[in-house]
């Protein structure tokens, strides 16, 4: 097991002076709580980059402050874009897609978001050299087929180390636009980097997906919020061919959505403990896919009540299992369901996520490898996992630099003593006060 890459936490990140945490268990405690979720991830990083190309000022509340958009932020400054953050709100000067700094040292953390989002936006431009540096594990995760399609639309990129990874040379000559064609089969952000850059590029651009899209209804929340900053994009439903005009993007103000993402996880400790969580600053009405796990959380047996902006989940005596579902749509979530799935009365298998063994870490192996050590029965298969109800035995566990497996395996920790997880401090890439806000919630913690 590697160290965790220190270098991407931020300024706004926490915990990294601390070396595990231990979750104590509710020992049969109901939780009760209403609670607010910070920012989107992806409402956050999209609508920067969006308000850094744009013409004029946009101001952004709601802004989520973790790893991911301090990165991002800095990136953008660096590339010359003032911003100004009060709370969580931001104001960015846009540049109208001419970066006023032309040669720039970027470092944009572990965020597939700026990873995949960027380049195009970058490359879009004219003139300049910029240098970009990702994350350990970002320079390990795909990009190269959106590389290869920016640079059939005129790209210059260069490779510093491997071919078709980070780190790279951008020298931007414009992008002509036209057509172009990407798979979305291994992930959804190659699409969206390439939508982003499309109403810089010299002529209208269509995307056409030859085959599917993994999560989908992110590639929706790119055209919308493109259409948002005053690009509306002509795209067919099963979005397999998008039309992107080239007309540049216009300042405004907006409130940014909550993350559901992390929302999830406080509606599965309603669910395992049979308590009561309220989310308060959730849109039902969002395109946020794993809005999805609300009615996954009620076919588990749980009650849901959903209002314009809010989630109320109750959990049940007992969390139902015996599914076989396919988590392809709101993939992020796998290892929520894997966590929880031990306390169901029957297997639950996860399906059509082969893709999330190219995210943060190889999450399909680090949760059954994390499961395992538990003592629980999992079956590990190339696109996803079965998890066999039995009682976790707490233990040392590992978090794998992935906030993901470290916010899922703190649910186990709910339910059984002496679950630890090392390095709490990765949570701070999507959510920094992910703890904080489980111990608001009534889960006792320790750091040490
Ligand atoms: O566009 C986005 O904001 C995201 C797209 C998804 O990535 P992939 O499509 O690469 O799986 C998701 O996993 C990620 O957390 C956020
Ligand atoms: C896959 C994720 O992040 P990224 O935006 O880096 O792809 C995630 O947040 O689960």
């Amino acid at each position: 097991m590697s160290t965790p890459d220190l270098k991407a936490r931020s300024p706004w990140s926490a915990l990294n002076d601390v070396d595990n945490v231990t979750i104590h268990p509710l020992n049969g405690k109901a939780v009760s709580v209403d609670m607010t979720v910070p920012g989107s991830k992806s409402f956050t990083n999209r609508a920067l980059i969006l308000a850094a190309l744009a013409e004029g000022t946009s101001t952004l509340s709601g802004l989520l402050k973790s790893d991911d958009s301090y990165w991002c932020l800095d990136a953008l400054e660096k590339l010359g874009v003032a911003s100004r953050v009060t709370g969580d709100t931001v104001e960015i000067d846009g540049c109208g897609g001419s970066w006023p700094v032309k040669e720039a040292d970027l470092y944009i953390g572990a965020a597939g978001t700026i990873a995949r989002f960027l380049p195009g936006a970058i490359a879009a431009a004219e003139g300049g050299s910029y240098r970009v540096e990702a994350s350990r594990r970002m320079s390990e995760r795909p990009v190269k087929p959106l590389m290869e399609a920016l640079e059939q639309l005129g790209a210059q990129i260069e490779y510093e180390d491997k071919k078709g990874f980070y780190p790279l040379v951008i020298k931007p000559s414009g992008l002509h636009g036209g057509n172009v064609s990407i798979s979305g089969a291994v992930s959804s952000q190659f699409i969206s980097g390439l939508l982003i850059s499309g109403a810089n590029q010299q002529n209208d651009l269509t995307v056409n997906i030859p085959d599917h899209i993994v999560q989908h209804a992110y590639v929706k929340i790119t055209l919308d919020l493109m259409k948002e900053f005053g690009v509306n994009s002509v795209y067919n439903d099963e979005l397999t061919k998008m039309t992107v005009p080239a007309s540049g993007y216009k300042a405004r103000d907006m409130a940014l959505e909550a993350d559901a993402s992390t929302a999830s996880y406080f509606m599965a400790l309603a669910a395992i403990s049979g308590g009561r969580v309220r989310i308060n600053n959730l849109p039902t009405e969002t395109n946020q896919p794993d809005i999805g796990m609300v009615d996954l959380y009620e076919k588990m047996g749980c009650t849901v009540e959903k209002g314009e902006t809010y989630v109320e989940i109750q959990g049940p005596e007992q969390l139902k299992g015996g599914l076989d579902i396919s988590m392809k749509e709101m993939s992020d979530q796998t290892l929520t369901i894997a966590a929880i799935a031990p306390f169901a009365d029957g297997p639950v298998t996860l399906r059509d996520v082969e893709h999330i063994r190219h995210h943060e870490s190889d999450r399909i192996h680090a949760i059954c490898t994390e499961l395992g050590k538990l003592g629980i029965k999992t079956d590990e298969f190339a696109d996803g996992l079965t998890v066999y109800p039995g009682t976790p035995k707490g233990t040392p566990l590992l978090s794998y630099d992935d906030h993901r497996v470290a916010m899922a395996l703190s649910l186990v920790g709910a339910k059984v003593p002496d679950v630890t997880i090392a390095d709490p401090g990765c949570v701070s890439k999507t959510c920094p006060s992910y703890f904080e806000l489980l111990k608001a919630a009534g889960v006792d913690i320790t750091y040490s």
